[in-house]
């Protein structure tokens, strides 16, 4: 475990990041990371409210023909109804639920952002995964502010820099809270991929601002 500052983010020993006012400056980027934003027992129960609140769905796409289901469930939920495309699928927002609202009410003053939508993944087993992708969908804007809400198994999150390949990696915990901000979309991919290991469910929020 490395070393946490004050604002209980780790220090990052690695080189070429610079650390200052808990915001972890990156080549190309920036993030903040809380490990314990929720309380257990907050977390413990926006965990069960939203395994079984959240209307989880079985997206899948078309490859080569092929249809072939996303390794996660999901939901989109938002005050928006422009309709959000990512990974060759159109999702139509369902309206706010009690829990959403009031775990956004939490993270928007610490990401000081109004946030009008929100991507729910929910991760049965270690086999469940997301490949390397972008936020940087052109809804989005430029230099988007996303906040990703974690509860449940504790998953690695990586970081890839599109033209160096330099990889960063950090254990999302359950009840934490990672803000990615500044040119990090643009310049940074990011994954969660399986585990061999045994793990708990996993469910994770990214709340987004649709232009
Ligand atoms: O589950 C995560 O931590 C990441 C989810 C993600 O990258 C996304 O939904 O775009
Ligand atoms: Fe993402």
């Amino acid at each position: 475990m490395s070393q946490l500052d004050i604002f209980g983010n780790p220090i990052l020993q690695k080189s070429g990041s610079i650390f200052k006012k808990g915001i972890t400056v990156i080549e190309n980027g920036e993030y903040i990371f809380y490990p314990n934003f929720f309380s257990k027992e907050e977390s413990d129960s926006f965990l069960k409210t939203l395994r079984s609140n959240i209307i989880w769905k079985q997206e899948s796409m078309n490859m080569y023909g092929k249809k072939i289901d996303f390794p996660r469930l999901t939901a989109w939920y938002g005050n928006n109804d422009k309709p959000y495309s990512f990974s060759g699928i159109t999702l139509q927002p369902l309206p706010w639920s009690s829990e959403i609202l009031s775990i956004k009410s939490k993270i928007e003053p610490v990401a000081n952002t109004a946030f009008n939508s929100v991507l729910l993944n929910l991760y049965r087993d270690g086999n469940d995964s997301i490949s390397w992708h972008t936020d940087a969908e052109k809804e989005l804007g430029i230099n988007p502010v996303i906040a990703s809400v974690n509860f449940g198994a504790t998953r690695k999150f990586q970081l890839r820099h599109i033209k160096t390949k330099e990889k960063l990696e950090i254990e999302l915990t359950h009840g934490s809270l990672l803000i990615m901000q500044g040119e990090l979309q643009h310049f940074w991919q990011h994954q969660v991929p399986k585990t061999s290991k045994i793990v708990r469910e996993r469910i994770n929020l990214t709340f987004r601002v649709i232009k």
